[in-house]
Parts: structure tokens; C-alpha cells; sequence
């Protein structure tokens, strides 16, 4: 499947969505297939701070953690020809919300409660943010963090769908997206 050229397909593709929805796996293999620099924000936070999200939280703060999220979205957003996965708390700052919405093409990864369900034993030990939480918690923050994502150009909806399954999905989704806009 080939992407489609047209003026519009240099800004760069920002996924959004939550927790383990597979932001990271899908953003680098449609990297791969659209010959673009694969940008992961968590990752590049890593690299700044030698310390996983988990070690930052616990020795800087939620607080600083945000800050750098901030930084380094608002430096990549502004960069042509990337793929930009970002973390499933980055658009509860406005500021990357904004910044994402008007600079990129915002794909918006979903995945079902229950489908999500299935899959969180194997995320939990590295996402802070559910540490400690029960399942109605964790039902609440999934439910509450979907209203941020209803903020984007594109959304694909992962349920039953293999990781290469849903990314033939954002490229066919880019594709059409591009057409409109040619
Ligand atoms: N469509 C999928 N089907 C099955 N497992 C998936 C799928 N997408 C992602 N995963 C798995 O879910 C886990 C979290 O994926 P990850 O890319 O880190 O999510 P995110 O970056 O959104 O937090 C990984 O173990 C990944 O292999
Ligand atoms: O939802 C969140 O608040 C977070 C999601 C994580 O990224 P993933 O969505 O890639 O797991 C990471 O940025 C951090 O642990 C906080
Ligand atoms: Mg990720």
C-alpha cells in the first residue's frame, strides 16, 4: 500500500490515546512504512533524564515529568516528516493539545474498555499512573481520558485487530484523509 504525495503529507503524524493502546509499537511500524524518523516522547524523556517514566515520576514528580512531556512535544509537533507517538497524558495539558491539533495529523488510536481490560496485567508495571489503582479506577481514568482524546483529525478503532492489521489502518486512514484534503 502506498502513500499518497500531496502537499499537504509533510506535517508530521501525532498518535494519541490511551495507556497501551499500542501508540508506541504502531507509530514506529507506520514510521517504517511512510520512510519517516519515528519520534516516541516518552522515550526521548527517558533519554534526558537516564530514568524510566516510572523512576521520574517517583524521584522528580508527576509535576517535572509534564513539563518535559510539554517541551519535547512542542519541539518535535514543529518538525516536517515525522511520526510522533505521544504518552496517553500528554493531551491533558492544552498546550500539547493545541500545538499537536494545529502543527500535525492527529490520529487518535481507540480501544474498548473491555478489550483494554484484557490487555492491562501486562501494562501496569510501567505505566505510573495506574500504580496502585483497583479496576473501577482504572475504569474511571479510561473513561475520563477518552473525552481528551475526542480531539483529532483521524481515529482508528484497534479492537480484535492485529498490531500489523491496525497499521494497514492509519496508512489506509492517511490515505483517504489526504485524498480529501488534495
Ligand atoms: N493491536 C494489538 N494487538 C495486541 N497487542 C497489542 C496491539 N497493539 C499493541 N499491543 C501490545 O500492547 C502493549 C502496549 O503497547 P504500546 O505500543 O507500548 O502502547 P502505548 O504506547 O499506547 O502505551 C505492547 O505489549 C504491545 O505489543
Ligand atoms: O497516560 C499517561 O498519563 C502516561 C502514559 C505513558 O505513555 P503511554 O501512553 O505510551 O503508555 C507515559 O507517558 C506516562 O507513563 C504517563
Ligand atoms: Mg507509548
Amino acid at each position: 500500500m502506498k502513500f499518497k504525495e500531496n502537499t499537504f503529507n509533510k506535517k508530521s503524524i501525532a498518535l494519541i490515546g490511551f495507556m497501551g493502546v499500542g501508540k508506541t509499537t504502531i507509530g514506529r511500524l507506520v514510521a517504517q512504512r511512510l520512510q519517516r524518523d519515528f519520534i516516541d516522547i516518552d522515550k526521548e524523556i527517558e533519554r534526558k533524564y537516564e530514568m524510566t517514566p516510572s523512576e521520574i515520576f517517583k524521584i522528580h514528580g508527576e509535576h517535572t515529568f509534564r513539563k518535559t512531556e510539554r517541551k519535547m512535544v512542542s519541539h518535535f509537533a514543529k518538525q516536517e516528516l515525522k511520526v510522533i507517538s505521544l504518552g496517553g497524558g500528554a493531551f491533558l495539558q492544552d498546550e500539547i493539545k493545541h500545538i499537536s491539533l494545529k502543527e500535525n495529523i492527529v490520529i487518535f488510536l481507540d480501544i474498548s474498555w473491555e478489550s483494554w481490560k484484557e490487555r492491562s496485567s501486562i501494562l501496569i508495571d510501567r505505566r505510573p499512573v495506574l500504580h496502585g489503582k483497583n479496576t473501577t479506577e482504572m475504569k474511571e481514568l479510561y473513561y475520563k481520558r477518552k473525552e481528551l482524546y475526542a480531539h483529532h483529525h483521524l481515529k482508528v478503532t484497534t479492537d480484535d485487530l492485529s498490531i500489523e492489521e491496525v497499521t494497514d489502518l492509519v496508512i489506509d486512514s492517511l490515505n483517504n484523509f489526504l485524498e480529501i484534503k488534495e
